[in-house]
C-alpha cells in the first residue's frame, strides 16, 4: 500500500529522514515515534504527499510518488486522512462546516455522513458551535471527524492526544483502533510512550521508532 526504498528527505542541507526501507500494509496499525525533531512529522507528510522524497522511492497505493501529477496527488490525497498537529480550522464556520469541508471542496454534499461522524465522535450536541467555542478534546475529535470525512483507505495522526488528559487520550485512541477494525490502515505519530504501551493488546499495532534518521520496528519490550 505504502512502500519506502532507500527514502530520503531534506529541507535543504543535511537530510532529516534518510535509508528508509518500510512497507506498511492495508490494515495495519503503526504507532511512530522518535524524539522531538527526529522527523514524525515530516515522515507523515511524506506518506500524505505532502513532501516529496529528495532520494529514493516512495510508492503510494502502487504509484511513485515523485512522478505523480496533480490529478494522482489529489487522488492520493483523497485517500489519506491526516489529522494534523496545529488543528487549524476556519473559526467562522460551525464545527459541522468544518467537518464537511473536505467534501464542500470535492463539489459534494453529505449530511448525513457529517451527522454520523459528529456522532461517533461524540459531538453532535455541539455541531452548531464554532471552533474557538470547543474544548481541546473536542477540537481533537472534530479533527479525527474532519481527516475521514471523505472515507480514506489511510489515517495519518500526528500527535492526536497533544494537550488533551489521559480520559480523553483512550477516548482518541479507541476512535482511532475504531477506523483501524473497520480496515483503515492508521499511523499515529506521538511521543507518549505510556499511551503505546497503553494501547498494546489493544490494537495490532506494531511500533516504529525512529532511530539514526529511520523509522524501524521497535522491540516488544515497548
Ligand atoms: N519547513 C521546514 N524547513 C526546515 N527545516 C524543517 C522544516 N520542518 C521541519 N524542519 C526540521 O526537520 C527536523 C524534523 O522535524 P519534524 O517536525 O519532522 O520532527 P518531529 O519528530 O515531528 O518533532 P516534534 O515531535 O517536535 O513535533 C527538525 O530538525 C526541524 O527543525
Amino acid at each position: 500500500m505504502i512502500e519506502l526504498q532507500d527514502v530520503s528527505y531534506a529541507y535543504g542541507g543535511e537530510a532529516v529522514l534518510r535509508g528508509m526501507d518500510l512497507t506498511l500494509a492495508p490494515g495495519s496499525f503503526h504507532f511512530l515515534t522518535g524524539p522531538s525533531g527526529s522527523g514524525k512529522t515530516t515522515f507523515l507528510r511524506l506518506l500524505a504527499r505532502q513532501l516529496v522524497p529528495t532520494g529514493g522511492t516512495l510508492r503510494i497505493f502502487g504509484d511513485d510518488a515523485a512522478a505523480m501529477d496533480r490529478d494522482a496527488v489529489a487522488g492520493v490525497r483523497r485517500r489519506i486522512g491526516v489529522v494534523h498537529q496545529d488543528l487549524a480550522f476556519l473559526d467562522h464556520l460551525s464545527v459541522a462546516e468544518n467537518v464537511a469541508l473536505p467534501l464542500t471542496v470535492a463539489g459534494r454534499s453529505d449530511p448525513e455522513a457529517v451527522r454520523e461522524l459528529l456522532a461517533w465522535t461524540g459531538l453532535g450536541s455541539r455541531a452548531r458551535a464554532l471552533p474557538p467555542q470547543l474544548s481541546g478534546g473536542e477540537r481533537q475529535r472534530m479533527a479525527l471527524a474532519r481527516a475521514v470525512v471523505m472515507s480514506p483507505d489511510v489515517v495519518l495522526a500526528d500527535e492526536p492526544t497533544g494537550n488533551v488528559d489521559w480520559e480523553m487520550s483512550m477516548r482518541l485512541m479507541t476512535l482511532l483502533v475504531e477506523l483501524n477494525r473497520m480496515g483503515k490502515t492508521v499511523l499515529i505519530a506521538t511521543h507518549d510512550l505510556g499511551l503505546i504501551r497503553a494501547m498494546k493488546g489493544r490494537a495490532s499495532a506494531r511500533t516504529l521508532r525512529i532511530r539514526d534518521g529511520a523509522p524501524e520496528l521497535a522491540g516488544a519490550g515497548l
